[in-house]
């Protein structure tokens, strides 16, 4: 079971980051040592299983669209093979280090004219002295999907075939007819194309379409996506691929550049001509990669390194082709953008609004050059259908990359003892239940939360009455920091409301609650100025003064200021307060001394003195016969009434300014119940007790006649 953490308060962050995540939690990145999952070295022990692993994963990588490990794991263990196999002597048979593929790919029945080899990644130093060794390199984006070799004849697309063993490849001649990039007539001569067949985010989202609508998952990303999509014998990804040449025949002894452009000319794409071309500087290479790489996000595709590549037709005979990959070229491949790590606990925190937000915290890992310790997990739903645990691996990369973001569980490295996730069975902060009409939970205790108090202080029922300011408006008053308690509200200006930003549009404009909302805002605000005194002390969210207490007090006490002056003694003795609430309230009511401050300079109402009764004045109406007070139960609906157009507490509020006491339920002490519904249980009641009972229309004559 996750503990559940409640964690101390955070640095905001800005609220459109927020609201993208539901999320309160500082996502900074963090400088521990990072965790590497390169797993135990290769040993004598280990060395058979961990070649069959490496095996198992090149077949599937090659085959399927499933990925037994990350590329980064595949490329350390096959690192740690070989060097295990240097340091003792192997000279291993298994083919993980030969040819191509790495093992994975078998071979088919289109033969290749020349090696479909790999290309050399040897790491930064060997790149440098690659560019060092040949100034006149050129550079291009190395594009993450499946190669193909495909021969043109007479000017017509002839055959395709995958890689296979680097001799021979599967033919795949009809799968690829139709792609974007690789035209079906070409000139009129017989050549042969090399490129990437890939998936660009467009033909992922249509791909992952389909597979939706077979009830399958989506691909984890466009690389396993084609060697999913190339490995089904069904036609129901045609069309869906994109291609990019990066080596041709068609002209004969050309430089590569040239090459390029005549296929581009003849309705090639070309990985070139998907990128500007960074100039290599052969004193500096690393930056032009850099400045390559610094285009990855935003491209529209997967571009997992850089290929360094010697031009001419010359210089390329010379230095010949390696036995699984040419000396002319080598790749620099950019640094993962994903890495694998596990999940130490989950933790919660109630925001300002009130909303859960839940996180991962997982053993910090480097991921594309910062180091990463936690993880925004959405809300409760998607939790549970990602079904992410405490102990579990999985992996960790940035969104946007701001917000760190876990996916994949590895359901395979997961121990057999570990136990789903539970949501938290109330808010981790207060204990209060959840609101979970909502994807994103909402503790309901008015407390616990800025916005909780806030809605309950403007609300119609118990507070200020102030529309327009409640749900996505009133957060994002509150997100923006602009309100922290209830008197911001009536030092907003218009422009502040205006501005507001409530969201994005779905072009990513910045959507702002605007003129002609600010403007009902604020006279809705400037009437709330009028509102009753009993209904200020209910707003300020105190501890003990909601509506009924609220009333009471502002009935006793009559201003404001003399509510604040009021002793604990004088507080205890207002009916149902006693001792110990009255220490509360007389606690809290000089902890928000400054709130009323400010309340008070806008020019809410603070009460006033009640006129002394004059001289033949009338009495007030809800008395008893001897002089007190009635205690009037109002019940059921009011609508369509002579009372219609008040609320509960209205109508309650209406009882006290005539003298009597508003009370909630019938018992023998109650003195009128006014009730438009015959036969309700209150009805019922008062009945038995021979309480009078009256209709609302009734009572409000009663009220204008003086006859109670
Ligand atoms: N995750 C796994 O389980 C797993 C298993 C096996 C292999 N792999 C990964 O596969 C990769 C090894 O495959 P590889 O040997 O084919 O190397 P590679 O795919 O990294 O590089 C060679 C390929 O790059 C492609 N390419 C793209 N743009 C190019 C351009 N402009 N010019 C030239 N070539 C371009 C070509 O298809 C070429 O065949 C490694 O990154 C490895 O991590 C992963
Ligand atoms: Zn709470």
């Amino acid at each position: 079971m996750p503990k559940a953490t409640a964690l101390p308060p955070q640095p905001r962050k800005a609220a459109g980051a927020a609201a993208s995540t539901g999320g309160q939690f500082d996502t900074r990145t963090h400088s521990e040592a990072p965790v590497s999952l390169a797993g135990p070295a290769v040993t004598a022990d280990n060395y058979n299983e961990s070649v069959a692993r490496a095996l198992s994963a090149a077949k599937a990588y090659e085959t399927t669209d499933i990925e037994e490990m990350t590329d980064a794991e595949f490329d350390r263990l096959q690192a740690a093979i070989l060097s295990y196999e240097e340091a003792n002597g192997i000279t291993p048979d298994h083919g993980l280090h030969t040819a191509v593929g790495h093992g994975g790919a078998a071979g088919g029945d289109i033969e290749h004219a020349t090696l479909a080899g790999s290309l050399d990644k040897p790491g930064e130093e060997k790149v440098i002295e690659f560019a060092e060794k040949h100034p006149n390199a050129v550079i291009e984006p190395k594009i993450d999907g499946m190669a193909i070799i495909v021969r043109y004849k007479d000017g017509r697309l002839f055959s395709a075939a995958k890689r296979g063993d680097g001799y021979t490849g599967e033919n795949v001649t009809e799968k690829v007819r139709g792609v974007e990039g690789l035209p079906e007539v070409a000139g009129d001569g017989d050549f042969e194309v090399r490129g990437e067949l890939y998936l660009n985010d467009e033909n992922l989202a249509k791909a992952n379409a389909v597979r939706a609508s077979q009830g399958k998952d989506p691909f984890k990303n466009a690389r396993n996506g084609v060697a999913g999509m190339m490995n089904k014998d069904d036609s129901t990804y045609a069309g869906l691929f994109n291609f990019a040449a990066y080596s041709t025949t068609v002209l004969d002894g050309a430089d590569h550049l040239d090459a390029m452009d005549e296929l581009a000319g003849m309705g090639f794409t070309t990985a070139r001509s998907l990128l500007p071309q960074s100039v290599l500087d052969a004193e500096d290479p690393m930056s032009a990669i850099a400045a390559l790489g610094a285009e990855r996000k935003g491209l529209g595709f997967l571009m997992d390194g850089a290929v360094l590549k010697v031009p001419t037709a010359a210089e390329r005979e010379e230095l010949g082709e390696g036995t699984r990959a040419p000396k002319w070229a080598v790749a620099y491949k950019y640094p993962p953008v994903e890495e694998p790590t596990v999940i130490e606990d989950i933790e919660y925190e109630i925001g300002k609004t009130g909303r859960l937000s839940i996180r991962a915290r997982y053993t910090p890992v480097d991921v594309d050059g910062s180091t990463l310790e936690f993880a925004s997990l959405h809300n409760v739903k998607d939790l549970l259908s990602k079904d992410i645990r405490v102990g579990d691996t999985v992996m960790a990369y940035k969104a946007g990359d701001i917000i760190p973001q876990v996916h994949l569980p590895r359901a395979d490295l997961r121990d057999p003892s570990s136990q789903p996730w539970q949501p938290p069975a109330a808010c981790p902060k207060c204990g209060g239940e959840f609101d979970k009409s909502t994807e994103l939970w909402r503790c309901t205790n008015p407390e616990c939360s800025v916005s909780g108090r806030i809605s309950y202080a403007v609300s119609r029922d118990a507070g200020l009455d102030i529309e327009g300011f409640g749900g996505t408006t009133g957060d994002a008053l509150i997100e923006a920091d602009l309100v922290k308690d209830v008197s911001d509200i009536f030092h907003l200006s218009e422009d502040q409301l205006a501005n507001l930003k409530l969201g994005t549009t779905d072009s990513g404009a910045d959507r702002v609650l605007g003129e002609k909302n600010a403007q009902k805002i604020m006279a809705e605000i400037e009437k709330a100025k009028a509102q009753p005194l009993n209904r200020v002390i209910t707003a300020l969210s105190m501890r003990f003064t909601g509506r009924t207490f609220g009333r009471r007090l502002a009935a006793q006490f009559e201003t404001m200021e003399a509510l604040q002056g009021a002793t604990v003694t004088q507080l205890a003795n207002v009916e149902g307060i006693g001792e110990k609430k009255a220490a509360v309230i007389h606690a809290e009511l000089a902890k928000n001394a400054p709130v009323i401050e400010r309340l008070r300079a806008a020019g809410v109402n603070m009460g006033a003195p009640k006129p002394k009764p004059e001289k033949g004045a009338k009495a007030p109406k809800l008395v008893t016969a001897d002089g007190g007070a009635m205690n009037v139960v109002i019940t059921g609906s009011l609508k369509g009434s002579a009372l219609g157009s008040l609320t509960r507490t209205g109508a309650q509020e209406l009882i006290e300014a005539n003298g009597g006491r508003a009370a909630g339920s019938v018992s023998k002490s109650t003195s009128l119940l006014v009730c438009g519904e015959e036969g309700s249980s209150k009805w019922l009641k008062a009945k038995e007790l021979g309480i009078p009972v009256v209709t609302p229309d009734e009572f409000a004559k009663m009220l204008e006649d003086g006859e109670a």
